[in-house]
C-alpha cells in the first residue's frame, strides 16, 4: 500500500550508536527515496535515560564526582557517535552537542550545589538524553543527501500539562503540531522530534513517562493524520511473552488498541501504555516492526485486531517488584467507606493501581501497587481516615496478566490459567479480571514469575510450534 506520511520511531537500542543510528536512518531512507513523508522520533541512546537519573541523583545527594564521570561516558558516546557518523569537530552538529552537553553539566552543578532535585528539574535532566540523540540521527540523514531538521518534542509542537515525569498532551498540540511541521513536510525536510518530551504553556519542559518515545510518535501522528505510525524495535514484534524469559515466544499479527493498552499496562515494555491513544479517534494503524528485518510485517495494532477462535489469549505478561496492601476498616467501617478513603489517597497520589479485590464480610480491600508508589500509598492512608483503618504491606509479589479480546464471552479460560498456575506449584495471592474481559490477572511470589509465566505460555498453547 502507497503511504504519503508515515511517523517512524526508533528506540534506544536503534539509537545505541553510529552503526544502529546509521541503520534507524536507512529504514527512515528507503521511506523518503519512494516519495513518503517521514517524520523521525527518537529516543535516547540506550542506558542514557537510565545514567542520567542516576546523576541527578548523585549530584542531590552531593557525590558530584560519581555525577561527573558518568556525564563524562555519555559525552564520549555521543561524541564518539558524532565522529564515526562523519560530523568534523567544527561541524554545527558536534558544536551544538557541545553546548548541550555544557548546559546538562550546568544543571547537574545546579543540583548539587542546591542539593535539590524536583520533579521539574529531573524532567529537565533526563530529557537531554533524546535532545542528544536527535542531532546525531538528522546528521546521519543528511549524510544520506536528506534534508533533516531536528527539534525538541515542545519545538515539534507538544505541549503538556504540568505533571513533570508523567506529563500528558493538552488538546492544543494538534494544532501547534501542524504549525510547526507542516512547513518542513511540506518543504521536503525531514523533521526528527526528540521524543519522550513535551514542554509546558510557559516553556519548561516536561517528560511523558518511561518508554514515552512511542506515545510521541502517536501525539504527533494523530495531530499529522499520517497514514501509521511504525515503531521500530529490537524484536519482531509485540510477542506472545517476554522474549527474554520466554525464547518459544512468537510474534503477534494482529492487536487491538485495547489489547496492546493492556499488553502494556501489565508490564510489556514493548510500547508505552498511553502510546495508542492518540490514535483511538482516527483509527490510524501502528505497527510495530523489527529494525533487523524490515520486510518481517511484525504486529499490526488497530481498532479492530482480527480474533482467532482457538487463541483467546494472544499473550502473558508480568509486572514484577509488587506490594500487596490490605486496607482493613475497624468494626464500623464497612467496605464502601474503606474503599472511599483508599481511592481518595490513590488518586490525590496518582499512584498505579494494578488490581483491586474486596472481601465484602471482613470489610477488607487489597490492592496491587508497584513497590515504587507503595510508600507513598502507604503514606496517604497513614494521613486519611487512619484511625479507623489498619493496613498492612508485602512486598516481592508480582502481577502475572493474560490478555486477548478473545476471551471475551468464552467458558473456561480462567480455569485454564489456573490449572497451568497450580501445576505449575504458584500461589495465589490476588485475583482480578476486568468486566471489558481483555485480561484475567493474579498476583503471585516475584520468585514464581518465570515458572508461572511458562506455564500459562505453554498452557494456552501460545509458543512456537505449540500447535
Ligand atoms: N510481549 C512482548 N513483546 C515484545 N517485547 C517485549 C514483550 N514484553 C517485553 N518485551 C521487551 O521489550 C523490549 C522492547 O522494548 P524497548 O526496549 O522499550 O524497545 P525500544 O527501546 O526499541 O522502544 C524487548 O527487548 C523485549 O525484551
Ligand atoms: N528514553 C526514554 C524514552 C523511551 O521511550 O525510550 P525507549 O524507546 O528506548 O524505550 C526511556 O528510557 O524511558
Amino acid at each position: 500500500m502507497s503511504h504519503s506520511l508515515l511517523v517512524m520511531k526508533f528506540g534506544g537500542t536503534n539509537m545505541q550508536d553510529a552503526a544502529a543510528i546509521r541503520h534507524s536512518a536507512s529504514l527512515s531512507a528507503r521511506s523518503i527515496h519512494q516519495g513518503v513523508k517521514v517524520v523521525v522520533v527518537v529516543s535516547a541512546m540506550a542506558g542514557v535515560t537510565n545514567a542520567l537519573l542516576t546523576i541527578a541523583d548523585a549530584a542531590e545527594t552531593g557525590d558530584i564526582a560519581a555525577a561527573n564521570d558518568s556525564l563524562a561516558e555519555i559525552r564520549t558516546r555521543h561524541m564518539t557517535a558524532a565522529a564515526e557518523l562523519g560530523g568534523r569537530p567544527d561541524s554545527a552538529t558536534v558544536r551544538e552537542l557541545r553546548e548541550l552537553l555544557e548546559t546538562l553539566r550546568q544543571a547537574i552543578y545546579g543540583v548539587y550545589l542546591l542539593r535539590e532535585l524536583s520533579p521539574r528539574s529531573r524532567d529537565m535532566i533526563v530529557a537531554f538524553g533524546e535532545r542528544l540523540s536527535a542531532p546525531l540521527m538528522s546528521l546521519a540523514l543528511s549524510q544520506m543527501e536528506l534534508r533533516a531538521h531536528h527539534l525538541t518534542g515542545g519545538a515539534a509542537g507538544i505541549l503538556t500539562d504540568r505533571h513533570f515525569g508523567s506529563a500528558r498532551p493538552l488538546p492544543q498540540s494538534a494544532e501547534r503540531i501542524r504549525d510547526r511541521l507542516g512547513g518542513l513536510l511540506d518543504a521536503g525536510v525531514t523533521p526528527v522530534v526528540a521524543g519522550f518530551m513535551g514542554e509546558t504553556e510557559g516553556g519548561a519542559i516536561t517528560t511523558l513517562g518511561r518508554g514515552g518515545t512511542d506515545y510521541s510518535a502517536t501525539i504527533l501522528a494523530g495531530a499529522l493524520a499520517a497514514d501509521e505510525v511504525w515503531a521500530w524495535k529490537d524484536v519482531d514484534g509485540v510477542m506472545t511473552a517476554d522474549p527474554r524469559v520466554i525464547p518459544d515466544a512468537q510474534n503477534i499479527s494482529e492487536l487491538s488498541y485495547g489489547e496492546v493498552m493492556e499488553l502494556a499496562y501489565f508490564g510489556a515494555k514493548v510500547l508505552h501504555p498511553l502510546a495508542v491513544t492518540p490514535l483511538q479517534e482516527s483509527g490510524i494503524p501502528l505497527r510495530v516492526k523489527s529494525a533487523a528485518d524490515p520486510d518481517f510485517p511484525g504486529t499490526l495494532v488497530r481498532a479492530e485486531a482480527a480474533m482467532d477462535i482457538q487463541h483467546p489469549v494472544k499473550a502473558v505478561t508480568a509486572i514484577r517488584n509488587v506490594s500487596l496492601i490490605n486496607v482493613t476498616g475497624a468494626g464500623v467501617l464497612g467496605v464502601p467507606e474503606v474503599v472511599a478513603s483508599l481511592f481518595s489517597a490513590i488518586a490525590r497520589e496518582n499512584i498505579t493501581l494494578l488490581m483491586v479485590s474486596q472481601s465484602s464480610s471482613m470489610s477488607n480491600v487489597s490492592i496491587a501497587v508497584p513497590d515504587a508508589d507503595a510508600g507513598r500509598a502507604m503514606e496517604a492512608l497513614r494521613l486519611s481516615a487512619a484511625d479507623d483503618l489498619s493496613y498492612e504491606q508485602q512486598t516481592g509479589k508480582a502481577v502475572l496478566a493474560i490478555v486477548g479480546g478473545g476471551m471475551r464471552g468464552q467458558k473456561g479460560v480462567s480455569a485454564r490459567m489456573f490449572t497451568a498456575l497450580a501445576e505449575a506449584d504458584t500461589n495465589i495471592l490476588m485475583i482480578s479480571q476486568g468486566s471489558s474481559e481483555l485480561n484475567v490477572s493474579v498476583a503471585i511470589e516475584n520468585s514464581e514469575v518465570d515458572g508461572a509465566t511458562r506455564a500459562v505460555h505453554a498452557a494456552f498453547s501460545l509458543g512456537r510450534g505449540a500447535e
